[in-house]
């Protein structure tokens, strides 16, 4: 077992041969080069690459600052945002701290209860959400890089309605926190009136690369994580990915068998995880993959299962429905926290063949057995081990990925750092709203509805 994050392909070995992989790796080094010399498609927004060695000193330790200032006010943080401006905070947090992190005890979690909000239109979830506030302290930290995002932009006119009703608009305003572009949009314009400490999406890092800007790292520092062994892992992974030869480069053997998956009609690739606390990194992952690849008609359609609750619903067609899938496990190595199953005098339940074993064992157990019947059933399996939770490795993972989608974007022969898009349905939802400026597109719709 490594102690680092690694790929493993072993098991794919039936559906890809070598000299595969050795007339891929040319491609691969290629669009590598093509990435990190930074003269392909989108080179203003890699910005990201960087990251990991090279961020604002100064900006890092008032993060740290905000967060304790958060954590010692409010019993409450709310983080407003949507898309990259919100998933990357949410995989962090439910990766790194207790499966109810808002529910347990507070002697156990010791900082706010933090929700997400902004992510959707529903003013259900708002109003349930405002009830769950009730009358406690608490402080939003809203996210939008470009300010104008419709779904945080509501959310953050209720909640800072709220807030002024609660505590006026003075003492509101050194509760709220925007992370935005530093000098332009309205959330920026809105900052600097109403004197918001102010967080900065850089230029050149694109919503679904900026969990390791202010984006991600405020949140997850008032979740009590550690942001300077987040950064760590991202740099141990940056320095793999961008110094080690193809043979031992686990971002670049990914990104390569995708794009040799891909060119065999595995259309689908399902990221699974045995691991609930994994499920945002999925969502993270579906974001960062499915922007970034699925434009000019082509691309990998990124989807995900959480096992083995889904083999018990999407288990059916992974093993023998259409065959357009490859499937890539996350497998945490080590469990967290460990069970022991008793013996029971009666075996009514006929489990006492697994007496003394753990459930980490049985989730194994069922993992492996999963990846070898999906084999059998001609689903490509790609593995990416992680040898326990901790910061350090949840850096690792997120870099690794960034890394492989870059330059797998490269490979298909697309800009992986636009998403013209996703456009459409702001021009549609715009106009039917009766946004000025759309008077047009208005009729054109409402005849169509
Ligand atoms: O941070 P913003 O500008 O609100 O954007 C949120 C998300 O919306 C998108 O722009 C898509 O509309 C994503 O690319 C982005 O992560």
């Amino acid at each position: 077992m490594s102690n680092k994050v690694t790929f493993d392909y072993s098991k794919a070995s039936q559906f890809i041969s070598g000299h595969e992989v050795e007339l891929m790796k040319k491609l691969t080094l290629d669009a590598k080069e093509v990435l990190v010399s930074k003269t392909g498609a989108g080179n203003d927004f890699l910005g990201w690459i960087d990251l990991p060695v090279d961020y604002d000193k100064e900006e890092f330790s008032r993060i740290k600052k905000a967060a304790a200032k958060i954590q010692s006010d409010s019993e409450v943080l709310l983080v407003i945002g949507i898309g990259g401006s919100y998933l990357g905070a949410r995989a962090a947090i439910e990766f790194l701290r207790h499966s109810f992190y808002n529910s347990v005890d507070k002697s156990v979690r010791k900082t706010p209860e933090i929700y997400f909000v902004g992510n959707s239109l529903s003013s259900t979830y708002i109003k349930h959400l405002i009830e769950v506030i009730g009358d406690r302290d608490f402080s939003i930290n809203m996210i939008s890089k470009s300010g104008t995002t419709t779904e945080p932009a509501i959310a953050f006119r209720v909640f800072k309605e709220m807030m002024e009703n609660k505590y006026g608009k003075k003492e509101a305003a050194g509760r709220i926190y925007a992370t935005t572009d530093k000098a332009r949009g309205s959330l920026k314009n809105l900052a600097t009136e109403e004197g918001y400490e102010s967080f900065v999406v850089p230029d050149d890092v694109g919503g679904r690369f900026s969990v390791l800007t202010a984006v991600g790292l405020l949140p997850i520092a008032v979740s009590g994580a550690d942001i300077d062994r987040l950064m760590e892992g991202a740099a141990s992974g940056r320095k793999r990915a961008m110094e080690a030869s193809f043979e031992d480069n686990d971002a670049l053997k990914y990104a390569a068998l995708r794009n040799i998956l891909l060119r065999k009609g595995k259309t689908i690739e399902v990221l699974a995880n045995y691991e609930p606390g994994v499920h945002y990194v999925s969502e993270w992952w579906k974001q960062l993959y499915g922007e970034s690849e699925g434009k000019d008609q082509k691309g990998i359609f990124p989807a995900s299962v959480d096992l083995t609750a889904d083999l018990h619903s999407m288990g059916q067609f992974i093993q023998d429905g259409a065959r357009t899938l490859f499937e890539t496990v996350i497998d945490i190595e080590t469990s967290r926290e460990e069970i022991i199953l008793g013996t029971e005098a009666v075996d009514l339940d006929g489990l006492n063949y697994l007496a003394g074993k753990t459930v980490d064992f049985v989730n194994k157990s069922a993992m492996n057995g999963t990846i070898l019947a999906h084999t059998d059933g001609n689903v490509p399996n790609l593995i990416i081990h992680v040898p326990e939770v901790n910061e350090f490795n949840l850096g690792e993972l997120l870099y690794f990925f960034e890394f492989a989608c870059g330059v797998s974007g490269y490979l298909l022969g697309v800009n992986p750092f636009d998403q013209p898009g996703v456009e459409s349905y702001k021009k549609n939802m715009f106009a039917l709203l009766g946004k000025p400026g759309y008077e047009a597109q208005r009729e054109e719709l409402l005849k169509r509805l």
